[in-house]
């Protein structure tokens, strides 16, 4: 994580403890009607809105992850990530001296090195995704080799897939082991474990998967890899927060949070910025403890800030096209 960034005791993890989660059953009804309450009730004033948007880009992991990427593409992603919005918005907003950036940048893991050069000198961190990303149905010593290489190419940020049979299974030692050898192949680059709630069935499983996850050493617990049938919802968020909660109360422990896949619209930021200061307070509205993962989100952002700035939107032709 950046310098600038504060400085929260990192998770050691604890012993696998099923009592933590065995007992714990979600209900989905209750947790749909919660998440909806959460996107209805907002009401922000426009000069709230416009920081609300400011913490959001603060809070991407400005992401690539498609079979077409390539050094220049990764560059082009890197300059975004270094300076989010047009120089002219910066001084219309008055934050010139924010040093606004994206919160990393999250690539595979042979475009780390582009993406390292990339951001030297901006402080931004680099994001791998690792462990045979998106299934993960790869060997575990490959597994723990691909975090390896990332983190030897200079990698700040793993984000590691489980294996979902683990879940479906019910197999918790199985999941914290593999987790745990996880962690401890990132050494100091700080781990994301995606859940890919889509694949798990029951909320029931997502919180009992985000337990272990935690207990295994877990820096960041996050919903989706963006390429499972769904991806991040309000309901799975939540009850991925309220193991997050649970947790903290139980050992001490600041987790954070990753929401990803899917997240396109200034109003998916503000909803998830919502859920986060309604569930967890104001420390899970920074980057050490939220990022929103997203590949398209940056530009509608850019475009509801233009609106704030002008009163209008520019035509298309004017935005960005990546
Ligand atoms: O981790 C980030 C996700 O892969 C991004 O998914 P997305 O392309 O739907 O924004």
């Amino acid at each position: 994580m950046s310098a600038d960034q504060e400085h929260h005791l990192r998770n050691p993890g604890t012993p696998l403890l099923p009592a933590m989660f065995e007992g714990i059953e979600v209900n989905r009804s209750a947790a749909e009607r919660r998440a909806s309450g959460i996107a209805a009730s907002r009401s922000v004033k426009k000069d709230h809105q416009a920081a609300y948007l400011l913490r959001a880009i603060q809070c991407i992991d400005l992401t690539t992850l498609a079979g077409d990427d390539t050094p220049g593409k990764v560059a082009r992603l890197c300059a975004k990530a270094r300076q989010p919005l047009r120089p002219d918005l910066i001084a219309a907003l008055g934050i010139g001296d924010l040093n606004l950036t994206t919160g990393a940048v999250c690539v595979y893991p042979t475009m780390v090195p582009h993406a390292v050069k990339a951001l030297e000198g901006s402080g931004i961190p680099v994001a791998s995704v690792a462990t045979g990303f998106p299934a993960g149905l790869t060997p575990l010593p490959l597994r723990l080799a691909e975090i390896t290489y990332a983190v030897e190419q200079g990698a700040r940020e793993i984000d590691i897939v489980i294996t979902r049979e683990h879940v479906l299974l019910g197999n918790w030692q199985a999941l914290y082991d593999e987790i745990a050898a996880m962690r401890e192949a990132c050494g100091e680059a700080h781990m994301k474990a995606i859940l890919a709630t889509g694949d798990l069935g029951p909320l029931t499983n997502v919180y009992r998967a985000s337990m272990v996850a935690m207990q295994a050493g877990s820096d960041f617990i996050k919903t989706s890899t963006g390429k499972e049938g769904v991806n991040a919802t309000l309901p799975v968020s939540l009850t991925m927060l309220r193991a997050l909660r649970d947790y903290g109360d139980q050992t001490g422990y600041k987790i954070g949070f990753k929401p990803a896949g899917g997240l396109k619209t200034a109003k998916d930021a503000m909803n998830w910025l919502f859920l986060m200061k309604e569930e967890l307070g104001g420390p899970w509205l920074k980057p050490d403890l939220f990022r929103i993962g997203a590949s398209s989100l940056l530009g509608d952002i850019e475009r509801q800030l233009e609106h704030h700035v002008t009163g209008r939107y520019a035509s298309a032709d004017r935005h960005a096209m990546s």
